[in-house]
């Protein structure tokens, strides 16, 4: 999976949900986010493995990043989930219930493997680590488990997630420090649009790539919070443009719309750039 992958939209769906899995190979998501946890019950996990990895082998997901959220190997089921689904396809394993990178190292003993891991960050303990998680070596993006972190804070659930704040931009802050990727945790309520629109608003504006989310119903509201919007992309080519003409004519920096354009207003406008590029690829047949 490239770098450059859009994460605006990435759904869970219940391992043991063939009808989900089925219906997943045409949602307009842009990743998955298979899950043999908290969506399925203990009776069904290893129904669900099975099914599980016979839907990878199947195969049919498209370019929509195939993650795989296995149970913690603390519990009775992680170790066999890994194994089971190391080898089945999937772009990356996501461990729940992180709290140091010993956790991490622990999973790479039992696949073997350099794929790709991707960590929940739902334990108070999870966040206060958050550095040393989000530099493991094989660690690729990081997942805020927001129902997991208000359980275990004993906060209230507050629309504007203030109780959830410092641990948000921690996660945000860990994951840019090492250049991987960050998702939002979910939207409980999936029927309410609105609400969605308003946390992946939030989500947006503190620097998350992407929302995960519980239901088809929430895709476009994330693809849309969390792409660029056609006038950040018209700004980012008019701060670009200025600023080599200014260059050209011997400045260090340009005026646009009112606002100065120095160097790294241009990367963060490339940037914007890049990810409207990399949606188009991500959209085209
Ligand atoms: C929440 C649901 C149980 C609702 O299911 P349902 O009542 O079946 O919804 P609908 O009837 O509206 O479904 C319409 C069709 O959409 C399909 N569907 C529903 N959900 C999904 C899905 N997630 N992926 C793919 N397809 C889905 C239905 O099959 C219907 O299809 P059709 O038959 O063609 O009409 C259900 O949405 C659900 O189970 N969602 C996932 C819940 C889940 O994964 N939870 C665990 C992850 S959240 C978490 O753990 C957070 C984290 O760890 C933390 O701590 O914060
Ligand atoms: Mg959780």
């Amino acid at each position: 999976m490239s770098s450059m992958h859009p994460y605006r939209s990435v759904l869970y769906i219940p391992g043991s949900k063939e009808r989900a899995l089925e219906k997943a190979r045409d949602l307009p998501t842009d990743a998955i986010i298979f899950d043999l946890e908290d969506a399925v019950a203990p009776d069904a996990k290893a129904g669900a493995r099975a099914t599980l990895a016979a839907a990878l082998r199947e195969g049919g997901f498209g370019k929509r990043a195939k993650i795989v959220r296995i149970n913690a190997l603390t519990t009775e089921w992680g170790l066999e989930d890994a194994r089971a689904l190391r080898d089945a396809g999937a772009d990356a394993i996501l461990l729940p219930k992180v709290n140091a990178a010993s956790d991490i190292d622990n999973l790479v003993d039992v696949i073997g493997t350099d794929l790709p891991i991707w960590t929940m960050m739902e334990t108070p303990v999870s966040v206060f680590n958050a550095r040393e998680i989000a530099a493991h070596a094989q660690v690729a993006g990081l997942v805020a488990g927001t129902n997991d972190l208000t359980k275990d804070l004993g906060c209230r659930v507050r629309s504007d997630r203030l109780p959830l704040m410092t641990a948000l931009q921690m996660i945000v802050m860990a994951a840019r420090a090492a250049r991987i990727v960050a998702v939002d945790g979910v939207y409980n309520r999936f029927r309410d649009g609105d609400g969605l629109k308003a946390e992946c608003e939030q989500g947006r504006d503190l620097g998350f790539d992407g929302k995960t989310l519980i239901h088809p119903a929430q895709i476009e509201i994330a693809n849309t919070a969390f792409a660029p919007t056609n006038s950040e992309i018209d700004l980012a080519e008019r701060q670009i443009a200025a600023y080599e003409e200014s260059r050209a004519s011997g400045q260090g920096i340009a005026v646009v719309d009112g606002q100065i354009v120095e160097n790294l207003h241009v990367v963060a406008a490339q940037r914007i750039l890049a990810r409207a590029q990399a949606i188009r690829e991500m959209t085209a047949e």
